[in-house]
């Protein structure tokens, strides 16, 4: 006999679906598991993991060509084609076999189809209608915003699922958005020869500090691409087969292809949530332990929740929330203060982040701006990253910056920002002295090895100075 009832049910089996589903089964319950497309999610087959690979060939070629002995050995341009069977590769070719076996492997039922929450604890897929002891877990995380631009949804235009699966390179591809996924996309094309133009509102990573969107500006349009700051496109058509895009300055972009790269909105319009007294296509709002606010049987995490749209951030949430679910069906005791093991405290202050540009931007905390807008009292340290010896080795010329800003009261940092080549894997050090809350004076016994470029840390602190 098929057994419907189960402890928990998660629907949408993306990264943080699974990662909550493998918490709880680890936790002792039975969980099912609910998927509509792809085991694995956007991450796996249309988000992080092809997009980096369509990034990871041109940084290489770019990182060779700055090193004198391999610049000479390096003067051909990108394989194309190869790239793309990389990404191919990479992806598995859109199968999803290797994560349902994992499924399987880690003792979690998989359903296939989509879930809609049919009342209180009970989700059915089809005509089977499934029981959840316990909880429902909602992963069913974000879908690209189309926005109200006249012409726009009708013209067709790319996505980002469309960028990083497409299988040739369009001759030009013209951007809406300066943020992570334009600037990305318009490197890896940009790499692949694409004439590419970004057509951004504000200024491009806006979110980032100032200098990562500046460098980061001047690095694109260095590899060809044209960058249009402060417009915003009053309608799209379709001209001969082309896209023409018009600005608000008058003036109109032509391009064979158009990415819209305007950010995310909730994937809730088909899960249910108008039987349970929620509005169809809305955030869901959480707790730190990843309950919905107002339930105490649903949960949320990942995309849909609108905390941090990130992997990482997803897949922390969802160990916090299978592990609480287990615990609190088990009667076992919740750690739901902050920093506990059941709450997801780092969403709030401390996330990072890598944008893989060239340069890349590495951010983690707070920027300078959102620190001063929270109330903290900061001191702002900057250095550049050329000047250090390690960086000197990684490349000819070595241009990047690195930012420290520190609480000045409590004497700990609130947030570290890298722009450069290869800067992502300094990244996690930052990441540790921010949730760690170490004191800048313990910080000075954090030696960096000799010649790495991690010696940027010791630069940031000789520039704030060693407290007495
Ligand atoms: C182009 C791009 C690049 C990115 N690169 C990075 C990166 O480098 N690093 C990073 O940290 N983040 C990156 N992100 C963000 C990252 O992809 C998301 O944060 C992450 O995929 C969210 O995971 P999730 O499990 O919440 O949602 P998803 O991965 O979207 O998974 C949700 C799953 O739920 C399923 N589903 C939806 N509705 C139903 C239903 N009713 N019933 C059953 N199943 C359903 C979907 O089919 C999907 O499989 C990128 C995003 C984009 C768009
Ligand atoms: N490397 C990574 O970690 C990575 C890579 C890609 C995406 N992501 C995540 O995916 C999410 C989505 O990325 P995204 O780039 O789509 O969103 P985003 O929020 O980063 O950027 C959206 C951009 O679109 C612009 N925009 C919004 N509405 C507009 C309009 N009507 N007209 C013109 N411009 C408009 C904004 O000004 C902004 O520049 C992000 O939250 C990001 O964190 C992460």
């Amino acid at each position: 006999m098929t057994t419907t009832e189960y402890d928990l049910i998660v629907i949408g089996a993306g990264t943080v679906g699974e990662n909550v589903a493998d918490r709880a089964t680890q936790g002792g319950l039975s969980v099912l598991i609910v998927e509509s497309e792809l085991v694995g999610g956007e991450c796996s087959y249309w988000a992080c993991m092809p997009s980096k690979a369509l990034l990871r060939s041109g940084h290489a070629l770019r990182a060779a060509q700055r090193v004198g002995g391999s610049r000479e050995a390096s003067t051909g341009a990108l394989d194309v084609a190869a790239v793309f069977a990389r990404r191919d590769h990479i992806t598995h070719d859109w199968s999803d076999q290797s994560q349902v076996e994992w499924l399987d492997g880690a003792g979690i039922d998989l359903v296939r189809g989509t879930g809609v929450i049919t009342g209180v604890k009970e989700v059915t897929v089809g005509h089977t209608v499934y029981t959840a002891r316990h909880a429902v877990c909602v992963c069913t995380g974000s879908a690209a915003l189309l926005p109200a631009i006249d012409g726009l949804a009708e013209s067709e235009p790319w996505t980002s699922r469309e960028a990083t699966s497409a299988h040739e390179a369009p001759a030009s591809l013209a951007i809406i958005g300066g943020g992570v996924v334009a600037a990305e996309m318009a490197t890896a094309y940009a790499s692949f020869g694409t004439r590419v133009t970004l057509i951004v509102r504000s200024t491009l990573l806006a979110s980032e500090e100032p200098f990562a969107g500046e460098l980061v500006g001047r690095s694109l349009q260095e590899l060809g691409a044209t960058v249009h700051l402060g417009v915003s496109p009053t309608g799209v058509s379709r001209v001969d087969g082309s896209y023409l895009v018009q600005l608000d300055n008058g003036v109109s972009v032509t391009a064979e292809k158009l990415l819209v790269a305007t950010g995310r909105v909730p994937r809730t319009t088909e899960i249910g949530l108008e039987n349970i007294g929620l509005e169809p296509g809305s955030w869901l709002h959480t707790d730190d332990t990843l309950r919905v606010t107002g339930y105490d049987w649903l949960y949320a995490a990942g995309d849909v929740t609108h905390r941090v749209l990130l992997t990482h951030q997803g897949k922390y949430q969802a160990r916090a929330a299978g592990d609480v679910i287990a615990a609190r069906a088990t009667g076992a005791r919740v750690h739901d203060g902050p920093w506990g093991a059941h709450a997801a405290t780092a969403d709030h202050e401390a996330v990072p982040q890598v944008t893989f540009t060239d340069p890349e931007v590495a951010s983690v905390g707070l920027t300078a701006a959102a620190a001063e807008r929270a109330g903290y009292e900061i001191r702002v340290v900057d250095y550049d990253l050329g000047w250090v010896a390690g960086a000197s080795l990684q490349a000819d010329d070595y241009s990047g910056r690195a930012r420290m800003v520190v609480d000045e009261r409590r004497k700990v940092i609130l947030g570290v920002t890298f722009v450069g080549q290869d800067v992502s894997e300094l990244l996690h050090a930052a990441t540790i002295a921010i949730v760690g809350q170490v004191p800048i004076d313990r910080l000075w016994h954090a030696v960096p090895a000799y010649p790495t470029m991690s010696e940027v840390w010791l630069r940031l602190l000789e520039s704030y100075g060693r407290p007495s």
